[in-house]
């Protein structure tokens, strides 16, 4: 069966939120020293590449990664073609049919150059979140770093579609795949305190 990966390459140099932990993996055993394996280590951020975010990255009191229902992260999701916008709310939906979804994500196409960390981006408006509810959706992915504005630090997306029951994943990687129905498999690392994790992200046509 075919299987579309929609996950960002995890490797040293790549972009990062700016400020946060740069992504690092070292050899640090080598076979030369153990005198049989090479073992890596690993140094990142929780919200390195393609990720889910856990409701206690923006809400002391919210759910940490090893809490969230792993069905979310598993089943049939429509990608929408959301090209061309500055911002999508739910204006951007109205004729959209959203019948027995659950899960959303919308392609942007927006972060052009994957060397860099994008500096504009379109974020989601506040009449998203009830929206979406509304219809059912409890998770929504982008292939944008964030569903706020870079440079927002009141995160009113997030804490809207938390508030809505509706979970997040971010950086997926759209480029290769037209708007459609798919299975999505996204599923986080079992992180008992994580605020965020990392996630490999697949879609199968459906
Ligand atoms: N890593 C950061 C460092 C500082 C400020 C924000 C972030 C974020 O990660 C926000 C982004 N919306 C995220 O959930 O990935
Ligand atoms: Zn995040
Ligand atoms: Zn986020």
């Amino acid at each position: 069966m075919k299987i579309i990966d929609i996950s960002r390459r995890l490797e040293n140099g790549m972009p990062v939120w700016p400020g946060d932990t740069p992504f690092h993996y070292e050899v640090s055993w080598s076979k030369a020293e153990s005198g049989s394996v090479n073992v890596g280590s690993l140094s990142l951020s929780a919200h390195t590449g393609t990720h889910v975010d856990a409701p206690f990255h923006f809400d002391d009191a919210g759910k940490r990664i090893i809490e969230l229902d792993l069905e979310l992260y598993i089943g049939p999701a429509r990608v929408l073609d959301m090209t061309g916008k500055d911002s999508i709310g739910a204006k951007d939906l109205e004729n959209v049919d959203l019948e027995g979804i659950q899960r959303v994500l919308f392609r942007t196409l927006s972060w052009k150059n994957d060397a860099e960390f994008p500096e504009k981006i379109p974020h989601l408006e506040a009449d998203l979140g009830p929206f979406l509810a509304k219809s059912g959706i409890r998770l929504i992915g982008v292939d944008v770093p964030s569903v706020d504005p870079i440079d927002s630090k009141d995160l009113h997306a997030h804490h809207s579609l938390n508030e809505n029951g509706i979970h997040i994943l971010e950086s997926v990687l759209l480029d290769e795949v037209e708007p459609g129905d798919y299975e999505l498999i996204a599923l986080p690392l079992p992180l008992v305190e994580g605020d965020g994790s990392p996630v490999r992200a697949i879609l199968r046509p459906i």
